[in-house]
């Protein structure tokens, strides 16, 4: 924006231009000269105004046509037709963000596609018998979910080699099925082999790794009701309990053939020796990439110790000494990935299977970001609810989740919002176990329309009814941009979802900026494995 400027400058400056290439003097040759030199380009302004002439810069084109990036500003829109090249460098539309004068700017990343990339490329043949599931394991699907009907890519791509016995690594996009596509072949799997001998502490026979205890209530529930009526048991063990409430989760269930637990709450019950995992024969770490992170990284290892991965699939055919067979999932999985594999097992026994839209932005979800003041956040996000408590929805649907990077700020922002008589959900992992339970089942279940919750909340777990996402905090990686964004769009999505980002910090720019650029040029993230199955690295 031009600044008024005064007009003695004006005429001052006017003077001066006279003699432009002199160093001019304003006072007597007596006194000692300051010296003042005209700026080229304000020297060039001057004479343009002089001469009447036009500004030189070019008259904005907006086109009129669907969009991929829509900005504040229009020239800096994308039309949906145009792709950037890998190499080409573009104007981002949040260029400058980092500067305080940007606040208030904003884009969109808008909707692409209709469908989610999962169910594109099938035809309406594909079925899961074509799969090489039994027939009963079909029944018990039919039962247990019959609105699933047609495979997803990565089911049919997944399903078959896990039937056959491979270890395999399958990375694929939120929300594109990837439960079923390991449950189906655990349960056909564990029918198919018979039980070796009676052991005196639990020994499941398949097992399910998953970082947080609301996803292994998740994936306990989906593979209960497929595993009903198969005549198999499927327990949960979650973390946070102390020793009693582990032994006692066990004693009710002790024959259960299926275990889906956290790696801190299997760790106890092993050590102490209130279970076996003597008899498995499938084993899955769901959300790899954390398990296989630091956090979780000691216990994996030491869980793994005690059981006995199969190397390749004739391992698995010798009755008198049962191995396992080992599958890792995940919809993100960082650089470098295949040392984190080589501590589990040799990453050249896994077959993987990867989708293409693998670490890439949802191109059906449109994502808008925000650059806002820290302050502004709070009225920013009031606006939000109130504007989506506004509009009409059917019962348990269009609901909000609210992501922050921490436990305080969780329960400050739910105090705000009850000053405002917002109800709302709260879940963070500072709460006790006894008040953390259920509450992610219950905002599944339309018990409340607004969930605040942290990155407990991101990974994994299905929330089909979800139709916002809004990042008050901006995630701090953009893993965890994948995994939030992902709570919308997801298979089965009862409505188009939308994600919000309010973009305060410099370090946000930074990671909106790659979001952007690689928006663009429709291409996958930076930072995250390109081809997970990439060879390791030879050592010196
Ligand atoms: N073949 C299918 N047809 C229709 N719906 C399906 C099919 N497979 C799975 N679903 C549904 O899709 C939703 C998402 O599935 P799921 O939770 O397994 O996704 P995911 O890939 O594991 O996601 P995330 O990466 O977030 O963990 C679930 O509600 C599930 O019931």
């Amino acid at each position: 924006m031009a600044l008024a400027r005064p007009t003695w400058l004006l005429l001052l400056t006017d003077r001066l231009l006279q003699a432009p290439r002199r160093i001019l003097s304003v006072r007597g040759p007596e006194e000692a000269l300051p010296v003042v030199r005209i700026p080229r380009a304000l020297q060039r302004r001057q004479a343009q105004r002089r001469s009447g002439c036009q500004s030189t810069k070019r008259p904005v084109l907006v086109r009129p046509g669907p969009l991929l990036v829509s900005a504040r500003r229009p020239e800096l829109n994308q039309p949906a037709r145009l792709t950037l090249g890998r190499w080409e460098c573009a104007t981002l539309a949040s260029r400058g963000w980092r500067h305080r004068r940007a606040h208030g700017d904003y884009f969109s990343i808008e909707r692409a596609q209709r469908d989610m990339p999962a169910l594109r490329h099938l035809s309406s043949h594909d079925s899961f018998a074509d799969l090489g599931l039994e027939p009963r394991v079909l029944r018990a699907l039919h039962d247990a979910a019959p609105e699933v009907v047609r495979p997803t890519s990565v089911q049919s791509r997944t399903i078959p080699p896990l039937l056959r016995g491979h270890n395999l690594l399958c990375a694929a996009e939120t929300g594109s099925g990837k439960t079923l596509s390991y449950i189906l072949p655990l349960l056909q799997r564990i029918l198919d082999r018979p039980v070796l001998d009676i052991h005196r502490v639990p020994a499941p026979r398949g097992l399910v790794l998953v970082p947080s205890r609301e996803l292994a209530e998740q994936v306990q529930a989906v593979a209960q009701s497929l595993g009903s009526s198969l005549g198999l048991q499927v327990q949960e063990l979650g973390g946070g309990h102390g020793m009693r409430k582990i032994r006692l989760q066990l004693s009710k269930q002790p024959s259960a053939h299926v275990l889906v637990a956290t790696p801190g709450a299997l760790w106890k019950a092993l050590k102490s020796q209130l279970m076996s995992l003597e008899q498995l024969s499938f084993m899955v770490l769901d959300e790899a990439d954390t398990l296989l992170d630091e956090s979780f990284l000691d216990l994996v290892d030491n869980i793994l110790e005690k059981s006995h991965i199969a190397q390749d699939p004739a391992d698995l055919e010798d009755p008198f000494n049962p191995k396992a067979q080992l599958v890792l999932v995940g919809a993100t999985f960082p650089e470098g990935v295949s040392y984190l594999l080589s501590k589990v097992g040799s990453p050249g026994s896994l077959t993987t299977i990867t989708t293409s839209q693998l670490h890439c932005i949802m191109p059906h979800v449109r994502q808008t970001f925000l650059r806002l003041k820290g302050a502004e956040k709070v009225a920013e996000l009031l606006q939000i609810l109130k504007q989506h408590d506004k509009e009409e929805k059917p019962a348990a649907s269009g609901t909000v989740l609210v992501f922050c990077n921490s436990s305080s700020t969780i329960n400050w922002l739910g105090y705000i919002l009850d000053d405002h008589k917002i109800k709302h959900l709260r879940l963070q992992g500072q709460m006790p176990a006894s008040m953390r339970a259920g509450i992610f089942q219950c905002f599944q279940k339309g018990c409340q329309d607004i969930l605040l919750c942290t990155d407990i909340a991101s990974r994994g777990l299905d929330s089909t009814h979800v139709e916002l996402v809004v990042n008050y905090d901006f995630p701090l990686t953009l893993q965890d941009y994948i995994h939030r964004a992902g709570r919308v769009g997801r298979l089965g999505s009862q409505v188009p979802g939308a994600v919000v980002s309010f973009v305060t910090h410099p370090w946000d720019v930074s990671l909106v900026q790659k979001i952007e650029l690689a928006a663009r040029r429709r291409r996958s993230l930076p930072g995250l494995a390109s081809s997970v199955g990439e060879p390791l690295p030879q050592e010196a």
